[in-house]
């Protein structure tokens, strides 16, 4: 990465932060003013220790009033400054983290689902997390860091000049050596293994989390034992990687030290000979062999803060790459005119999934009225589910979809979701409770409303066997309710969103005869008066929800007929290509 880039993405996260720059300045300043208060003390006391007893030895009077009232103000000025140190900038971390967290999620969202498909879900947000916490770190780790040893490095060399001029010249060397080339030094050798070590991290977080999720399976296969070899091999890359970054750090602290002692060491050898020539007084050395050893120990953090800039800058790299990619489909500017209706209407729709080699959907056609019930039947992988994510504004696609005789371009995305529920195939609930996963459906919902759509979707007698009632806790992904009360909950919540078209996928599909008849009663209740599209693979019992059946294959429709029609023909998987299509029913051309 070089200099221009580097100072690109710093100025980028500054530009970001700028609402929290007073924040970000009162913690500098009293992070400065602390560190700069506690070496002056070391120094001043060190002085004034001195001179007390060089007065006492000779006899001499000696005005002890300043220096002591100087003493007491900078113990003071030391231990408030730590206070509020700890009490500002820890403050405007927390801002920060806010305030990073919330943009790069209004970032994400849009990207959901078609651009984030291709990443690993876990190790992508976990991997995010420690990007932002490294973010947030360049204040904390770095920025604090550096501008306090700037700080002390100009106050020392200011009052060493003053002092002895050529210590004050060989000290800006030690300087440039512990506070820049051996840093830069470290954070190049580092960068090899830190970036190893990053990818290690990442496939580590990646695998634990599919060896947790898929743990049944690994031990109904038998694979537990190679699973954690492979968690071992990465480990072992990563110990290694770990090992070098530390040697490197012990270096680097080591070498700082070094320069440390080749100060003080100068200080005694050209501050003896001034001693000795009664250029320095005795309290003025004792004074400078006291500051040198005080002033390196602000700047031994540098090595590190450098090397943490390094990564930080990494990870700002990552971050941006991914809030700069654009979403897949691109919302209007203004709201689309209010539509008259609510007909669906798709001609010629075409949509390919990056990187698949064919169309999922091509040159489908499809009209769905308001007020229509259409089931949509199809085998495996004839796009049913692509048409849906088309609808929704999930994916962008070639021809033309309209609601309410608008295209759908022109409808905001959740807009148009305010219009579909959707009961999905396999519905996710988050780990909440289920009060708050219906609310997802309707934010402001009354526990009377929730009530209501509890008994349109005949969970009632399951709500009310609850001990916690709505406050049960669902677990992650709906652990703790079965497949069946899943997909009830999600049309509870489908209900509460009340939209006038509804898009059911594979409502009944591996539930048993008792479930499925009991969600058919929920699914009748759902469907009234409202637009219908039922997504499957077989109608069975279903087909009493429908009035017509549209045919899919291969990513289009194969064929339109009526309920009756499809009926007679005994189909209960999706049937071949017959020689008379009722197209005019579904209005196919
Ligand atoms: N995210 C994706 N990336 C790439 N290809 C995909 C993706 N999702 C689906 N496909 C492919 O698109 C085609 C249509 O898939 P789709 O899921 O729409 O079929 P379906 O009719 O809903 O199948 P099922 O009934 O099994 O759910 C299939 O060939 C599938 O492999």
């Amino acid at each position: 990465m070089n200099l221009n880039h580097s100072s690109g993405l710093l100025h980028r996260l500054f530009a970001l932060l700028r609402s929290e720059r007073r924040a970000m300045l009162a913690g500098v300043l009293v992070a400065v003013l602390g560190t700069l208060a506690g070496i002056a003390l070391i120094a001043v006391s060190g002085h004034f220790i001195t001179a007390m007893a060089l007065a006492g030895a000779s006899g001499a009077a000696i005005n002890y009033y300043t220096p002591a009232a100087l003493i007491r103000l900078l113990a003071i000025v030391r231990t408030l400054g730590r206070y509020l140190d700890r009490l500002i900038t820890h403050d405007a971390t927390l801002r920060l983290l806010a305030r990073l967290r919330g943009w790069l999620f209004g970032k994400l969202a849009p990207l959901a689902p078609a651009r984030l498909a291709a990443l690993h879900s876990t190790a992508l947000f976990s991997r995010l997390r420690a990007d932002i916490d490294a973010l947030e770190h360049i204040y904390l780790g770095v920025a604090i860091p550096l501008l306090s040893a700037l700080a002390v490095m100009l106050g020392t060399l200011t009052v060493v000049l003053v002092y002895l001029p050529w210590l004050g010249a060989g000290l800006l060397v030690l300087f440039m050596a512990s506070a820049w080339w051996l840093p830069a030094w470290t954070w190049r050798s580092g960068q090899a293994p830190g970036s190893e070590s990053v990818a290690c991290t990442d496939m580590l977080r990646e695998l634990a989390d599919d060896g947790l999720r898929g743990r049944a399976e690994l031990v109904l296969f038998g694979a537990e034992a190679m699973h954690a070899e492979r968690i071992a091999a990465i480990t072992t890359k990563q110990q290694a990687a770990r090992r070098k970054l530390d040697t490197l750090q012990a270096i680097g602290s080591a070498g700082v030290m070094l320069t440390a002692q080749c100060a003080l060491i100068g200080a005694l050898l050209l501050g003896l000979p001034a001693l000795h020539a009664a250029t320095l007084a005795a309290p003025d050395l004792v004074m400078l062999a006291l500051l040198l050893p005080a002033a390196f120990e602000s700047i031994a953090p540098l090595p590190d803060a450098w090397a943490q800039l390094g990564a930080s800058l990494l990870c700002a790299q990552r971050v941006f790459a991914l809030a700069d990619t654009p979403p897949a489909i691109e919302e209007p500017i203004s709201a689309p005119p209010p539509a008259s209706s609510t007909d669906l209407a798709i001609r010629q729709l075409r949509l390919r999934y990056d990187d698949a080699p064919s169309w999922a959907l091509d040159g489908l056609e499809l009209d769905l009225p308001q007020g229509a019930r259409l089931a949509l039947v199809g085998p495996s992988g004839a796009g049913k589910s692509s048409l849906l994510a088309a609808l929704l504004r999930f994916y962008p696609y070639q021809g033309s979809i309209t609601l309410g005789g608008i295209p759908l371009e022109q409808w905001q995305g959740d807009d148009v979701r305010a219009r579909i529920a959707v009961v999905e195939q396999q519905p996710y609930l988050f780990d909440a409770s289920l009060r708050e996963n219906l609310r997802l459906g309707c934010p402001d919902a009354s526990d009377e409303m929730l009530h209501t759509a509890i008994a349109q979707a005949c969970l009632h007698d399951y709500v009310a066997s609850l001990p916690h009632g709505l406050d049960t806790w669902i677990g992650e992904n709906g652990i703790r309710v079965s497949g069946g009360e899943a997909r009830r909950i999600a049309i509870a919540r489908a209900l509460l969103l009340d939209a006038p078209i509804l898009i059911l996928d594979e409502p009944t599909e591996g539930l048993d005869a008792v479930t499925a008849s009991t969600l058919y009663e929920s699914l009748a209740a759902l469907a009234q008066g409202r637009s219908l599209l039922l997504i499957t693979h077989r109608l069975g019992k279903l087909s009493a929800l429908v009035n017509e059946v549209a045919v899919m294959r291969d990513g289009s429709i194969a064929e339109g007929l009526s309920v009756a029609a499809y009926q007679a023909r005994g189909a209960t998987a999706a049937p071949a290509m017959p020689a008379a299509l009722d197209r005019q029913a579904l209005n196919v051309p």
